[in-house]
């Protein structure tokens, strides 16, 4: 049996995939928390999976290369400083870093990908998500990843085109621009839509989370399939054979 270990384990995704390690099939090495050092953890696991802070993230990426085991990061709220750590971690690891690891949103980021690539860009594309009241950082992983989805399609950068947080006086809407808003409230797992705003039409693909099961199986199942893969960055696509 695969032994997988949990950073972030006392957090409501660390708890989500201890349930689900619980399942007989798998074994559950352990977990660390904020403060304790992730080395030992590493050593005694078959792989890592991250659900805590972007702040741990290094130290975590160093702890799996010394044990020479994959990691998966479901951490949000990453930057470009995060993502350039775990290009270089994947020289030496598998690494595998997603902002949602459920088969669902996997899939909607696809038909995200087919729309925008279909639809012109006269077709206003706007990304809206709601989570619980205790998420602390926006937009989601989940939307960024739909809208770099859409604006892979279109063959922009994301990071140049898009508009989040309008308030005041914003002007019109810039030509072309990917659209983030956030709301926040309740206990929402996560729910997301990506809206295609036309001439006088509206498409809406939409996901939503009903608990945290569907991350933390997923996350299982991403951080079982690392296993024995060559050092090198993954997606869920690899792990789904979505690709
Ligand atoms: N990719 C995906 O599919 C999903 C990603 N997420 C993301 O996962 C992350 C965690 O979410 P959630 O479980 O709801 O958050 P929680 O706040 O419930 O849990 C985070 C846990 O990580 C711990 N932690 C904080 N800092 C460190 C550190 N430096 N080292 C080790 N552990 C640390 C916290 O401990 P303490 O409380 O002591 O600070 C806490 O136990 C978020 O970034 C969220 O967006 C969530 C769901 C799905
Ligand atoms: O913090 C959460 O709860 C979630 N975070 C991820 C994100 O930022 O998209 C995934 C999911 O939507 C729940």
């Amino acid at each position: 049996m695969a032994r997988i270990g949990i950073i972030g384990s006392q957090g409501r995704m660390g708890q989500a995939i201890a349930a689900v390690l619980a399942d007989g099939k798998h074994e559950c090495s352990g977990g660390v928390d904020k403060g304790e050092n992730p080395e030992a953890l590493a050593n005694a696991s078959d792989a890592l999976v991250d659900f805590s802070s972007p702040g741990a993230l290094k130290d975590n990426l160093h702890a799996a290369i010394g044990a020479g085991i994959p990691i998966l990061i479901g951490t949000t709220g990453l930057d470009e400083s995060h993502s350039a750590a775990l290009d270089n971690a994947a020289g030496a690891i598998p690494v595998l870093q997603t902002g949602n690891t459920s088969l669902g949103v996997t899939l909607l980021a696809h038909l995200v990908k087919e729309a925008a690539a279909r639809l012109g860009t006269d077709w206003d594309i706007e990304v809206l998500e709601m989570h619980h009241r205790m998420k602390v950082d926006a937009p989601s992983g989940t939307a960024l990843l739909l809208g770099e989805a859409a604006a892979q399609a279109r063959g922009i950068t994301l990071g140049e085109n898009s508009e989040s947080g309008r308030d005041g006086h914003t002007g019109q809407r810039a030509e072309g621009a990917i659209g983030f808003a956030a709301l926040r409230g309740g206990t929402v797992a996560g729910d997301h839509s990506v809206i295609f705003a036309g001439e006088q039409e509206r498409i809406t693909l939409s996901h939503t989370a009903e608990n945290r099961s569907i991350f933390a199986r997923g996350a299982v199942k991403g951080a079982s399939w690392l296993i024995g893969k060559p050092p090198r960055r993954y997606t869920m696509n690899d792990v789904l054979g979505l690709e």
